[in-house]
């Protein structure tokens, strides 16, 4: 749970269970009003996202959006007595409605992967649904910071800045791939095997989000522990595959939900943050970059009021992780390079 949720869960009142933000009917004169949409929000991500981000005190208005199903889950969540005013929309006539005015949009419609499938499996479906919500982004709310958590997340977002380019609403500070599951499997991984406490640690997670193109970078991990190399390597591989784990052991009812809720949340906190002028809000996105030669690239990102502020460099490498950079650039290449392709067609 974000810390900003900690705080605003320690303020509740004992007697009543009734919360100091809800009391007063919104968090405090000096917390911006703040519209946030989930755009598959009836789904097996997007039901516990907008629980959590109903948990979130910087939201002021919560829009549920899904093709069906959402009615249920906004008048169910909106029960919480938390700060946010909840609203479900469904079906494309009410995207509009969803999206007019939203500060930050959250994108995890489309189809999980099946045991044996990659994500660029999903590319046929989930392409087209990202182009058709992203188009719709331009037109309702062109200045959200947008937050791709769709696979492949390393095509869904060329493919989502092509889309804003042809709508003259392109802005690279405002598109964010969300990569932090990568981060949140690193930082569990690593604390249960360097026996440190997982609340200290700090992993970045740089690259992309498939397979190889997911690179830990577990020499710059705080608490730092002597792991030897093939325990590195072997944390490297697990947190790689951490989706693929999940998706043999869900055994063909779909891929990670409730981790990837969480981090969804962590994500969209940091972005709200940032959009709210707290100072040295870091996380790892994958976005448009110099950092390499590839024109998207994950990397630590400070956020700030206009979405990226900076987009950090890598660090040091070890010569481990300077191999694990060569060897998924290719396929990180022609992930971004497909995605282009479509958006063009
Ligand atoms: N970025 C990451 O780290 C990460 C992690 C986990 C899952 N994912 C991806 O997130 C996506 C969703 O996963 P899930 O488990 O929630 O799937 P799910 O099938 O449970 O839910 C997807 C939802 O999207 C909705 N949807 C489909 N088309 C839509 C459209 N045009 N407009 C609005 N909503 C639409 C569906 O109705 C459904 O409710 C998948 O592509 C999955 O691979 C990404
Ligand atoms: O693995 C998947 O298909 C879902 C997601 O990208 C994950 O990392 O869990």
């Amino acid at each position: 749970m974000t810390t900003s949720m900690l705080a605003y869960l320690a303020r509740r009142t004992p007697s009543t269970g009734a919360s100091y933000l809800t009391r007063r009917g919104f968090a405090s004169d000096s917390t911006p009003v703040r519209k946030v949409a989930i755009l598959g929000a009836a789904g097996g991500i997007g039901q516990p996202l907008s629980l959590l981000m109903k948990l979130n005190p910087l939201v002021s208005s919560l829009a549920l959006y899904d093709i069906s199903g959402t009615p249920g889950v906004a008048a169910d969540v909106s029960h919480i007595n938390t700060r946010s005013e909840v609203l479900g929309f469904a079906g494309e006539e009410q995207l509009g409605k969803a999206l007019k005015g939203a500060d930050v949009v959250i994108i995890p419609a489309g189809v999980p992967r099946k045991p044996g499938m990659t994500r660029d499996d999903l590319f046929n479906i989930n392409a087209g649904i990202v182009k058709s919500l992203c188009a719709a982004v331009a037109k309702y709310c062109p200045h959200a910071l947008v937050n791709v958590i769709s696979n492949p997340v390393n095509s869904t977002v060329p493919i989502a800045s092509e889309v804003f380019k042809k709508a003259g609403t392109y802005d690279e500070k405002r598109l964010f791939g969300v990569t932090t599951l990568d981060v949140v499997r690193a930082k569990t991984f690593y604390a249960g095997k360097a026996k440190v406490n997982v609340a200290d640690v700090n992993v970045p997670v740089v690259g992309g989000h498939a397979g190889v193109t997911i690179l830990p970078l577990f020499s710059q991990a705080t608490s730092s522990a002597n792991l030897a190399n093939e325990e590195i390597e072997a944390l490297t591989k697990r947190t790689q595959d951490g989706g693929t784990e999940v998706v043999e052991a869900k055994a063909g009812k779909g891929s990670a939900t409730l981790s990837m809720a969480y981090a969804g949340a962590i994500f969209a906190d940091a972005c709200l943050k940032g959009l709210n002028g707290v100072p040295d809000v870091v996380e790892c996105s994958f976005v448009q970059s110099t950092v390499t030669d590839l024109p998207f690239f994950a990397s630590k990102v400070r956020l700030g009021k206009n979405g990226v502020e900076e987009v950090l460099g890598l660090g040091a490498l070890s010569d481990y992780e300077k191999q694990g950079l060569e060897a998924l650039k290719p396929e990180l290449k022609s992930s971004i390079e497909k995605g282009i392709k479509f958006a063009n067609a």
